[in-house]
């Protein structure tokens, strides 16, 4: 946002005199700040600031600084200078970037696409409204004192139908007010749903990202879609869960099995008189699990897999498990010690849980890869951005030929990923639910796979052209930082890289011709 300035103005001949023992002023971008209260604290020491006393301070800072510290410390602002206009572009809550590639094309006026209409484009506008507002404030909060989502952004996230749109397009959307209205629920398609996840994806937290009840993303559809034999406990979590009242999240991985689910050891005992399970075992890596009321588990049932909705009491603990990415996410080891579960709780059928787990898969991955597509192009525009102004050897970074050819690379990743993901969308516009098992299981898990190598080369490209500060947590890098301890979480959650290649190839080989070619 642009700095609130008072609209008093002064000569530079005037500010050149506040250069003193006891008057610290300068100039940044025609804004004239009197720092000399603020020089025991400004972070970067006294020092510095006296260095720059009376004169034009603007290449210094935005040499050292993001845009928005000159925000937090608005008040330091006492005028501007006489008949000058700013020249710093300033960016703007919900406005999009004019940083080449730091949008999808589809945004940009000059480029046509045949996927958005204009409720794509309603939608886009009020969910970056949202996360400027709302999400990134906290999502940067958080990230620094690790502590959950707030119940005040859960309960905004509920009635503004955010929530809900989290799930994908479906019928827990119908009726619902997205967004003040933007897009009917019973429009909402896969394009929305990218729109979304792409928009909550840019606030550069990608723990506060899981954060924001990824637990729910992706254990809500087990109730949604296999509880339909229970309607009153389906009821009662989908009204708990999208009110903001309750929070759910997937407890599949074991210490002794991630991506193999197939060999879960979390054992199910049905009692003598066949009214309740008793759960036995452990989960690790749970997201959200740490914050959860309710738990979709996968359980051995003795024949096979099964899935039943566990709900927080007697026997169920939680502990935080402390990973590369914030505690924002929640990330816990849950135990489970001789818990009753009435076996109405059952989502699918007994020892058929696999089907319950597969079925999410698809909706899940698509979604990671709409989130890393999203913030390895973040990652692309900060980089541009700071090519642009970090002054070295006396040129800008970007007229180096090595940078340029570091960004080339970077720009092509990112843009031909969001291609792929565009069509293999359409794809899903346009396939039943059949449909889509059949033909998109390999192209999505072929996406993922390759959008996360991607990735892995951006994350590496950017520390390079950042240096020291790609690899600090706060300041001008941290975006660059975040992105880089972070992304291998989506090259492994939902399935590691090497799996998902793998899967990409053998479902491919399903349709292979069976004659020699
Ligand atoms: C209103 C004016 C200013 C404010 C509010 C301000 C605030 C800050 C803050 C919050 C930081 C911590 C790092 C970050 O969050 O980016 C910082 C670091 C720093 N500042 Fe300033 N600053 C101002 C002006 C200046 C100027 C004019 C200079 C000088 C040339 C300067 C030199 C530095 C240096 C050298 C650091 C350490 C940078 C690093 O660790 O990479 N600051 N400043």
């Amino acid at each position: 946002m642009p700095v609130q300035v008072p609209a008093k103005t002064f000569t530079r001949a005037e500010v050149a005199k506040h250069n003193t023992e006891d008057s610290v002023w300068f100039i940044i971008d025609t804004v004239v700040y009197d720092a000399s209260e603020f020089l025991d604290a400004h972070p970067g020491g006294e020092a510095v600031l006296r260095q720059v006393a009376g004169t034009d301070a603007t290449v210094a800072f935005y040499n050292l600084h993001r845009h928005e510290v000159l925000e937090k410390y608005a008040d330091l602002a006492i005028g501007s200078i006489e008949g000058e206009k700013p020249s710093i572009i300033a960016p703007v809550l919900g406005e999009l970037s004019p940083v080449p590639y730091a949008e999808p094309l589809w945004l940009r006026p000059e480029f046509k696409s045949p996927y958005y209409k204009d409720s794509h484009r309603r939608l886009q506008r009020a969910m970056r409204e949202f996360t400027d507002k709302y999400i990134t404030p906290e999502a940067q909060e958080r990230e620094r004192d690790g502590q959950y989502i707030s119940q005040e952004l859960i309960d905004r996230m509920a009635k503004t139908g955010v929530l809900h749109m989290r799930m994908g397009p479906g019928k827990h959307l119908h009726g619902v007010e997205l967004l003040g209205g933007v897009v009917d629920g019973k429009e909402f398609d896969y394009f929305h749903d990218l729109v979304c996840s792409q928009e909550g994806a840019r606030t550069g937290c990608r723990g506060f990202q899981d954060g924001t009840m990824g637990g729910m993303v992706i254990g809500l559809t087990c109730i949604l879609n296999y509880c339909h034999h229970n309607p009153a406990l389906k009821k009662r979590v989908e009204d708990d869960v999208f009110s903001g009242r309750k929070k759910i999240c997937l407890a599949i991985t074991e210490a002794f099995a991630g991506s193999d689910v197939a060999g879960l050891r979390c054992t199910a005992t049905k009692t003598p008189d066949g009214k309740h399970y008793i759960v036995n075992g452990t989960k690790k890596w749970i997201t959200n699990g740490v914050f959860c009321d309710y738990f979709v588990t996968g359980v051995n049932t003795g024949k096979g897999l099964s899935v039943l909705l566990i709900e927080r009491g007697e026997g169920v603990e939680t502990k935080q498990i402390k990973t590369s990415y914030s505690t924002a996410a929640g990330t816990a080891y849950v135990t489970f010690d001789n818990v009753k579960v009435p076996v109405e709780n059952l989502l699918g059928e007994e020892n058929k849980g696999i089907y319950v787990i597969l079925s999410n898969f698809n909706h899940e991955r698509w979604t990671m890869c709409c989130g890393v597509i999203r913030n390895s192009r973040l990652v692309v525009e900060e980089c541009l951005k700071w090519a642009h102004q970090r002054l070295v050897f006396g040129k800008r970074l970007i007229d180096q030929p090595v940078i340029r050819q570091k960004l080339a690379k970077m720009i092509a990743l990112v843009e031909s990923h969001q291609a792929w993901l565009e069509q293999i969308t359409y794809q899903m516009c346009n396939m039943s639910y059949a449909e889509q098992s059949k033909h998109l299981g390999g192209p999505i898990a072929l996406l993922k796979m390759s959008a996360t190598r991607a990735a892995h080369e951006i994350a590496d490209e950017a520390v390079q052209i950042w240096g020291g500060r790609g690899l600090t947590q706060t300041g001008m890098g941290r975006i660059i930082e975040n992105f880089n301890r972070t992304y291998k979480f989506d090259a492994i959650l939902g399935g590691a890289e090497e799996i998902l290649g793998d899967l990409g190839v053998r479902q491919a080989m399903k349709f292979m011709p069976k004659a020699v070619l």
